[in-house]
Parts: structure tokens; sequence; C-alpha cells
């Protein structure tokens, strides 16, 4: 049987066999509604509590902050911009958002929705680096602005968003931050003691938690609308009866993802490195991003001559998981936005891979990439018409 190879960790993880553990007491045993004020429910409050101490611990959370358990970032970030809308944009002249071309869909489609409801958002471009700097948020910011929407690392490249430096520029302007760091947690130090934000959303499973669970934080005192309404979960910020396992699940994955992250800055990135080296070995290929200014696992390769779903056929016939960017725009088949963005011509616009690797991976599961890699992108270019 062909050894399946699993490089898309982007996209989703595997669930940590600790962490799957963790989950398994609340299924048939500890089933009640924490909610519940008889003993069913009471007795999972414990460890809905220590879950939330390991997911505040996590992020460097104070305790006056709120983090709200809610399905996912996508949840987390349709709470947040919409949120905005109703509660600060509908009434006040600020009427402005400032976001990126880098941002994930489910951002993207939030703005855009607000855009249609009469609020103005500004879509920072990214530098030939596919950066955004502090100083192109600070040049966008007007006296309308109400807030920057900035991810904290970029799920295609695993480029790393200068946050520290926009939220002094936010602190200063007087605007509030949000940023996405779901492709953060688990590869860089997200520390909230050291980095102020205001809106922070991530998602269990990119860091070897389960799907369908996720965060959202909220600095003390700001108050932000419910998405869900119907019920006193969360202290009213988001109804709906608490997954109890998962969020277990959560506090367990962030706390083992914290402690792998010096393995992660140095194992993972070793692999990473080796494979983009060997790719690196191949003419015209092309890595976006610099290699320091990454997450340690990710690597987005262009590959003159190879379309990248081609790319990703032969790898899947080999039983290696890549992609041709993020999963959700998969199906797509337009020009990566990023390397449209950092200038690629169109033809190379189509030739994007993601490789993205976890605390998982192994030696010889990059050995067995890089010969199948190779392989592909000589017979691959061999067919091709325009290399
Ligand atoms: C930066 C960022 N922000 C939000 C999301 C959405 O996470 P959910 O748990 O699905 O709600 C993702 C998930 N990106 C996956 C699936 S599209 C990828 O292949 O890149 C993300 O990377």
């Amino acid at each position: 049987i062909m050894e399946r190879i699993y490089l898309d960790n982007n996209a989703t993880t595997i669930v940590d066999p600790a962490v799957r553990d963790t989950m398994e007491p609340f299924y048939c045993h500890m089933y009640g509604n924490p909610n519940s004020l008889h003993l069913f429910g009471i007795e999972v409050r414990p460890y809905l509590h220590q879950a939330m101490e390991q997911l505040y611990s996590g992020i460097g959370a104070s305790d006056a902050d709120d983090i709200i358990i809610n399905s996912c970032a996508t949840e987390g970030n349709n709470t947040v911009i919409l949120g905005f809308y109703f509660n600060l944009l509908k009434d006040t002249r600020k009427k402005h958002i400032i976001t990126t071309q880098l941002e994930h869909p489910c951002v993207r489609e939030s703005c855009r929705f607000l855009e249609r409801h009469g609020v103005k958002v500004t879509y920072l471009a990214p530098d030939r680096d596919g950066l955004i700097t502090a100083k192109m948020v600070k040049d966008a910011i007007t006296d309308q602005t109400a807030l920057v929407s900035v991810m904290w690392a970029n799920n295609e490249t695993g480029i790393i968003l200068p946050i520290e430096e926009i939220s002094k520029v936010c602190k200063e302007q007087g605007v509030y931050l949000h940023s996405d760091a779901v492709q953060a947690i688990g590869k860089v130090k997200v520390d909230l003691q050291k980095v102020r934000v205001d809106f922070l959303t991530f998602s269990a499973h990119k860091f070897h938690g389960p799907k369908g669970v996720g965060g959202l934080y909220i600095r003390d005192g700001l108050n932000l609308p419910p998405l869900l309404h119907g019920g006193e979960q969360m202290g009213g910020h988001r109804a709906g009866t608490v997954n109890v396992a998962g969020t277990v699940a959560m506090g367990k994955a962030i706390e083992l993802a914290n402690a792998s992250l010096d393995f992660e800055n140095r194992e993972v990135r070793r692999l990473r490195d080796k494979l983009e080296d060997a790719l690196l070995k191949n003419a015209d290929v092309l890595v976006v991003g610099k290699r320091e200014l990454r997450t340690p696992n990710t690597l987005y390769v262009s590959i003159r001559g190879v379309e990248g779903e081609s790319m990703i056929w032969d790898l899947n016939q080999n039983g290696i998981a890549a992609s041709t960017g993020s999963a959700c725009a998969s199906e797509s088949l337009e020009a990566s936005p990023i390397l449209t963005a950092i200038g690629a011509d169109r033809e190379l616009a189509h030739t994007g891979v993601r490789f993205s690797l976890s605390r998982f991976t192994t030696e010889k599961e990059i050995d067995i990439t890089i010969e199948v890699a190779n392989k592909a992108i000589e017979r691959l270019r061999q067919l091709s018409t325009s290399y």
C-alpha cells in the first residue's frame, strides 16, 4: 500500500492523539450541558475552566479580557467585522475599514458585505516581498477609519506580518486592530502582553485540535455585538450550547502547540528548508517570501512551466498531499492573488504550490517528497508548451 504523506497542514492538521484523549470523557460519560444547574451540567464546568485558563495563557490574554468559544475562525472573523458594522460604523461618521489583499476570504468577503452597506474598505496590496508594512497601514488611516484587520501570518505563503509595529500605529491613531492569527498559533509566539491587539481569531484544527471549534479574543472593555443571539453562553457574546469536548481539546492543543514552538522553529523548519533547498536546485523556481520572514512550516513555490494543479495531481498520484494555495480556493482556477500581488506574470501566477509541514512530518517523508517532486517537475516541463 502506497505510503501517504500529508503536507497540507495549513489547510487542517491531524488531531494530536493526546488532544483526542482529552475529548473522550465528554461523549458518553460527562455529557451534561454546562449551562444546566444539575450535577450533569455542573460536573463539566471545571474542565471548561481549565481549558479557558490554557487558552488565556496560550495567547497571553489578561484575566479582564474575553475569549469567546465559537465554531471556527470564519465565525470569529465574521463576528468582528460584522459586529463592527452594527456597533460603530453604523452610527458614527467612522465609515472606513483597512484590511489587506492577503486576507483569508472570510475576512475579505465580510468586508465586501459591509461595502454593500455603505462602508468604505481599503484593501492594502503587499509589496514585492509579499509584506504589508506598518507604514502602509499608517498612510491609509484617515479620520474616518474605525478598524484595521491584518492577519498575523498568511496561509498561502507563511509570510509573517509586522503585527507589533502595526499595533503601535493603530494605538497612536486611535484605531481598533483585529488580527486573524489562524496561521500563527503554534508556529510563532502569539503573546498579547507584548503585542496589543483588540480582537484576535483562531481555529483549533490548525494546531492539532479538532475541526469545529475556535476562539475569538476581545480585549478588556471592548464591546462587540454577538453574531449569534439567543443564549447566555459566553456572557451573551455567543449563543449556543458550548462544545465541551472541542473546547477542552482546544485548550490542550494550544498548550501542546506552545510547548512545541522550539521544535517547530528548529526541526520542522529544518525539514521545510531541506525541501525548499532541493526544489530551488531546479532552474526557474521561485519561493515567495524571505525564508526568515515566514512561518517555519510553510513553503509557497512557483515552478515556471508547471501548472500548480498538474503538480498537485502528480504528487497526489504518489500519495503526497499539498495544495495550490488555500483549500477554500482550491476549486478556483484563478491566478493566485499573492503571486499576482507580488508582480508575478500571468503564467507564473498559475504555478503556485503550497507545502505546509507539521511537527508530525518526518525526514523520510521529506526525502520521498523531494524525489517525487523533482521527477514531476521534469515530466511536466517536458509536456509543457511554454517551457
Ligand atoms: C488565515 C486563515 N483565516 C481563516 C481561515 C478559516 O479557518 P476555518 O477554521 O475554516 O474557519 C483559514 C483556513 N485556511 C485554510 C482553509 S481555506 C487554508 O487552506 O489555507 C486561514 O488560513
